[in-house]
């Protein structure tokens, strides 16, 4: 209990928002409360009818009044409870596409980075799934119990009009559905709801990753024991779900036994009240049928608060989101507004680990405006790392990474302008050839995009397609070649138009001639640019002024190429193995 106060106390998603548009949340609520008030009278009506007919009456006009009320509240009920699906739907949409814009904001903030935190399955199942649960929340929970309760409260009071003694039997009798069996619900399935929602988002996350590396479980032959694993997860989910079904059943026979015993106090109470006089005994059949449709609503309370824990878990979610993203926010808030048009790149004392696992050591490196330099190492050991500190998504545990002074860190907010990446794999998306490119600058003329793409050689290509740049680009940009690919992303750099660009391994999906080319096209059209490229090749090399090798968490090998080949062996026997050149021994 501590824990749900807590919990409703820190929330800023889901009860904030109950202060948005009180008053179609007012008619939500009274458009409920009518569905079942007409679902009550209807039967009400009827019974009176029934039994009012079964004496003869002299004539038709004698039970008018309840034929066009029966008729009335029969119309009511669809047509109230219609009204009020439309409008707590177009209230909880609303609600939820103010939800999205929030999520955007702050998932932008942690996954506008290439080397993103966020897993893109954590992102991806608080999108779909926990937005999702959340409207169930409000449309499912919040507003059937809310209605229940008032129903119940009503019941009371209306049979506590007759007599207040029977209002409290009847009272705790109705209360075994509205306020026991919810509890029990809870206490029973609330853990295995829990556990299920749990499975659920890893099962979502873990999806959505081995989708993504589909291919590699594939060419390692490895799908059966894929599929094994995901089959696992379901199975697990299954069981789960299924004793909870197990459950409901007989949570549900008992709510319908209760309403039966109530049916049948009631039926002992209307008698003794009604049953002296011939046209009371009309009310008997009246009151006793009312009872049934008010079962929906109250069952309906236990549905909504057994289905809590699972609407709890994506709760905390969000909140957790937003305090991840807040923090990254605080850290990202721009000191002044500062313009960038000659860089220089100091590392300066920089240590930086993860957790226990140092990867840099006292790093210090000056990289002057324009200059071209080269970063090789290893896998694992360090390459990545460098260029997270450089764009300002890690911090190092000491030293200092600035830029023309400022720290990257207070530099977040102009990072764009200033910072363009072309890395392994560019995006290409399934939108047109001049949509792709201003992707880079949004405001670019045509007469822009066609000077960047003839800088890098695709000029003739996209004018020879007949819709120009017009063309739809299929998703992932299939239509073209890698290297063709590759051109595309660097003239979306082009027109992003950053003093500092850094190409992290940009051609390595390449053939050697391709790669040669791409790389003799992205050093022309950027020789004014400062260059940050991270490489396992030496193909192209000889393009950078400098290069710097990391190895055993520091720089090893410094030097431009020419004066390596010379210094450093190793580095000579480097270039002549990715050049093809080892004699053999
Ligand atoms: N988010 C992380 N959490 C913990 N350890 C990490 C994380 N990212 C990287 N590492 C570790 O830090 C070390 C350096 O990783 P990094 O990705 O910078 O290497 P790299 O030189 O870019 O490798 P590669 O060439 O294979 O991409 C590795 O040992 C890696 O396992």
């Amino acid at each position: 209990m501590n824990k749900l106060i807590t919990l409703i106390k820190k929330d800023t998603w889901v009860f904030p928002y109950l202060k948005s548009y009180k008053k179609l949340l007012a008619l939500i609520l009274f458009l409920g409360f009518m569905t079942i008030f007409c679902g009550a009278a209807l039967m009400f009506t009827s019974g009176f009818l029934i039994s009012r007919s079964a004496q003869m009456p002299e004539n038709i006009l004698m039970v008018y009044v309840p034929i066009v009320l029966t008729r009335a509240f029969g119309i009511g009920r669809p047509s109230f409870r219609y009204a009020e699906r439309l409008v707590s739907h177009n209230w909880v949409l609303r609600i939820v596409s103010k939800f999205r814009k929030r999520l955007y904001q702050l998932v932008e903030v942690g996954t506008k980075s290439v080397y993103a935190k966020s897993q893109t399955g954590e992102v991806l199942g608080v999108l779909d799934n926990d937005l999702f649960k959340i409207e169930n929340f409000y449309l499912r929970t919040l507003f059937p119990t809310v209605i229940g309760l008032v129903v119940y409260v009503l019941i009371t009071i209306g049979i506590g009009v007759f007599d207040w003694g029977f209002a409290l039997a009847v009272f705790l009798m109705l209360g075994m559905i509205t306020v026991l069996t919810p509890i029990i619900t809870i206490a029973v399935n609330g853990a295995r709801d829990f556990k299920q929602q749990q499975l659920e988002g890893q099962l979502y996350t873990d999806l959505t990753d081995s989708v993504m590396g589909l291919q590699d479980w594939i060419l390692s032959g490895r799908t059966r024991e894929l599929f094994e694993r995901q089959q696992k997860d379901f199975n697990a989910i299954n069981k789960i779900k299924a004793k909870q079904a197990h459950f409901n059943w007989w949570r549900d026979m008992f709510g319908a036994v209760v309403i039966g015993a109530t049916a049948i106090i009631l039926l002992v109470f209307a008698t003794n009240r009604f049953g002296g006089d011939s046209f009371g005994v009309n009310w008997i059949a009246a009151f006793v049928l009312a009872i049934f449709p008010v079962q929906d609503a109250l069952t309906s309370i236990s549905t909504g608060i057994g289905e809590w824990p699972r609407y709890q878990d994506s709760i905390q979610r969000l909140n957790q989101m937003d305090t991840k993203a807040k923090v990254e926010l605080q850290e990202k808030v721009p000191q002044e507004v500062v313009e960038i048009t000659q860089p220089e790149i100091k590392f300066n004392k920089v240590n930086f680990g993860y957790n226990d696992n140092m990867v840099l050591e006292n790093l210090n490196l000056t990289i002057k405006n324009g200059e071209k330099l080269a970063i090789l190492g290893q896998s694992g050991a360090g390459k990545t790392t460098f260029l997270k500190l450089l764009l300002g998504d890690e911090q190092p545990n000491n030293g200092t990474v600035t830029i023309n002074n400022y720290d990257v860190k207070t530099l977040q907010q102009e990072r764009s302008k200033i910072i363009s990446v072309l890395d392994q794999q560019p995006y290409l998306f399934a939108s047109s050839v001049a949509n792709n490119l201003r992707l880079g600058n949004l405001q670019a003329t045509d007469e822009e995009l066609w000077q960047v793409l003839r800088q890098v050689s695709l000029g003739d290509l996209v004018g020879s397609l007949p819709e120009g740049l017009e063309t739809p680009m299929t998703e992932m940009g299939n239509r073209f070649s890698g290297g063709e690919k590759q051109r595309f992303a660097l003239a979306r750099v082009l027109l992003q138009d950053t003093p500092i660009v850094i190409l992290d391994e940009p051609t390595v999906a390449l053939d050697p001639i391709t790669e040669l080319n791409v790389l003799n096209t992205i050093f022309e059209v950027l020789s004014d640019r400062t260059i940050i490229w991270v490489t396992h090749h030496l193909t192209g090399i000889e393009l950078v002024d400098e290069l710097i090798f990391i190895e055993d968490k520091k720089i090893s090998m410094q030097g431009t190429p020419q004066q390596l080949m010379v210094t450093e062996p190793r580095f000579k026997k480097l270039l002549e193995l990715d050049h093809g050149h080892l004699t053999e021994k």
